[in-house]
């Protein structure tokens, strides 16, 4: 049995985050728990699905949203706080 919070500690490594569970899935995205390696800050990952984007040509909608999420600054409003991309 895995315990709260030990499967966010054995997570895979992305950039700076350690990536845990899955916390939801979207049309072209999962979302997963990360923690910062370095602050130990919990932060919430966006993974894009770039295939399906591309096929449904809404990459420049993607961006769009990336650029608004940006701007904003909201306490009700989710904080966009990096933007990477990972070829595989
Ligand atoms: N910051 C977050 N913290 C925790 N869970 C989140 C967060 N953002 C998204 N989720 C979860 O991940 C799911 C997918 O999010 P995502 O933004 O990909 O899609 P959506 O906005 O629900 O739908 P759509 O695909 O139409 O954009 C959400 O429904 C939610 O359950």
């Amino acid at each position: 049995m895995v315990r709260e919070g030990e499967e966010e500690r054995r997570g895979t490594r992305l950039g700076k985050y350690e990536i845990g569970r899955t916390l939801g899935e979207g049309n072209f995205a999962k979302v997963k728990y990360a923690q910062h390696t370095e602050t130990g800050q919990p932060y919430a990952v966006k993974i894009l699905d770039r295939k399906r984007i591309l096929s449904l040509k809404i990459d420049d909608q993607i961006k769009r949203e990336i650029g608004t999420l940006k701007l904003l600054k909201h306490p009700n409003v989710v904080r966009l706080h990096e933007v990477r991309s990972y070829l595989r």
